[in-house]
């Protein structure tokens, strides 16, 4: 109902800016897109659930998020991601596991920092309630 609708649009223009912040930082590039399959030939038999912040932003234009922690379980999941595809101790394997954890943090301390916590208890009435 209308109160509802209005809160799920003032939270998919708050995760908006949180993922162009995100996506706009050259640290987080190889996260920006879907993997390449091209690039990265073996990617989809390890990895079983892909995710990136372009299939994210898009997410928030399907309403796939009624809240806050919805958004940031694909955080964790991209993150989780990156983990489990570069376990090696190479440096290679080692900085993309640092950049995803900083992606990570940077997204939960972004929306902490930036998000009022009853407007997200509110979302999280919504989603229970639908
Ligand atoms: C996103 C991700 O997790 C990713 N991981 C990689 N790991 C490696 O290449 C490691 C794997 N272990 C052996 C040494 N190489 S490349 C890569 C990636 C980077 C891009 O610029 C675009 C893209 O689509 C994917």
């Amino acid at each position: 109902y209308l109160e509802e609708e209005n809160t799920l649009r003032e939270l998919r223009i708050f995760l908006r800016q949180i993922c162009a912040k995100l996506a706009r930082n050259k640290q987080f590039y190889m996260f920006s897109k879907p993997v390449d399959v091209n690039e990265v030939p073996d990617y989809l038999q390890i990895i079983k659930e892909p995710m990136d912040l372009e299939t994210m932003m898009t997410k928030i234009d399907l309403h796939k998020y009624t809240c806050a922690q919805d958004f940031l379980n694909d955080v964790d999941l991209l993150c989780k991601n990156a983990l489990e595809y570069n376990p090696d101790r190479q440096p290679a394997d080692k900085l993309i596991r640092h950049r995803a954890c900083y992606l990570r943090d940077t997204a939960y301390a972004l929306i902490k920092a930036e998000m009022d916590s009853d407007f997200e208890v509110n979302c999280r009435t919504i989603r229970e309630s639908r």
